[in-house]
């Protein structure tokens, strides 16, 4: 065996091994060479396809193309597009095969007379990316929901307050915040447990979620406590729902066990954002400073921050 054609038999075993596809078309537009990746990706064994000319291989109209192996519509009109040459801004392709792998398709000029048809096999990749995808999704909603309640966490909480006091200061549109905290809550904890505590927790998140408007978010702060965004809504309609959101809970009651029940009440600050405020903790704190208020006097009462 000659040199070069030892050293031929040596690159093509290389190539054959190798998990990217690679194919040598000349500029007849003849394939002269094809790895076991390309012929798989393409569908057919490389004797084949060698030593014939890219539209031939893939004529839509020959049956031994290879769309019942891949989804062929976009690989051969590429191809196919291939067949006058290779330009030098040729677009690249991704594709992926019926076996589950993805390859990215470009081609570039080796000498005056072939070029090169490279896949790069992006399986790895596309699986670590879309792995990634599924943390990075699974992270957004564990950080901006609550785990017992399922209502929003703090977290969400700042970015919709940011969100409307970006309108606020924009369009004028009025917002309101109203913090609420359970009143006595420790009580049912002592007396039924962790776990009552825990199902009055839910069951309050569920009323005061299903009584709120879809544009409106509830929001669990810690503990016993959750804030409520109002947005498009002033001091007045905002005390308006407060007050119904306080009647609600006072005339519920949260069943903690078979046959067990208990009653609860709430205490309600509130505070609509104003001119000359900023920031997302300016507005929750005087929706606090109204909710100690409302416990100082006396409880299951709802306090306003006066304009
Ligand atoms: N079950 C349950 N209890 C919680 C949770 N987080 C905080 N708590 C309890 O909530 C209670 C809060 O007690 P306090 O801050 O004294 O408030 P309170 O008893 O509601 O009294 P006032 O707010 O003044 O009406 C404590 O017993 C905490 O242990 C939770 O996730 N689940």
């Amino acid at each position: 065996m000659s040199n070069a054609n030892r050293l031929q038999s040596l690159l093509s075993g290389v190539l054959n091994k190798s998990d990217d596809a690679v194919a040598i078309v000349s500029n007849k537009s003849v394939l002269e060479f094809c790895n076991k990746a390309m012929a798989k990706l393409i569908g057919q064994p490389s004797s084949h396809i060698t030593g014939r000319t890219l539209s031939n291989i893939f004529d839509p109209q020959t049956d031994d193309t290879f769309d019942d192996r891949i989804d062929g519509d976009e690989l051969t009109e590429w191809f196919l597009g291939l067949s006058n040459g290779c330009e030098l801004d040729y677009p690249e392709i991704e594709i992926d095969t019926l076996s589950g792998e993805f390859f990215r398709l470009r081609c570039f000029s080796l000498q005056d007379d072939a070029f090169v048809i490279y896949g790069d096999n992006i399986t790895t990749t596309k699986a670590i990316h879309s792995e990634l995808d599924h943390l990075r999704k699974e992270l957004d909603f564990i950080t901006k929901t609550d785990p017992l309640t399922g209502v929003a966490s703090r977290r969400q909480l700042s970015d919709k307050i940011d969100s409307q006091i970006r309108l606020y200061e924009r369009y004028r549109t009025p917002f309101s915040v109203i913090l609420t905290d359970l009143d006595n809550f420790r009580a049912i904890n002592e007396r039924f447990g962790h776990e009552a505590g825990d199902i009055v927790l839910v069951h309050v998140s569920s009323l005061l979620s299903d009584m709120l408007r879809d544009t409106d978010l509830i929001a669990r702060l810690g503990g016993e406590e959750f804030a409520l965004v109002l947005p498009n809504t002033g001091l007045e309609g905002a005390i308006l729902v407060a007050e119904r959101a306080r009647i609600m809970i006072e005339q519920a009651s949260f069943q903690i066990a078979v046959g067990e029940e208990v009653d609860i009440t709430s205490s309600f600050g509130v505070a609509e954002f104003g001119a000359g405020e900023s920031g997302v903790e300016s507005i929750i704190r005087r929706a606090d400073t109204m909710l100690l208020e409302a416990k100082s006097s006396g409880r299951n009462r709802v306090v306003p921050n006066p304009h």
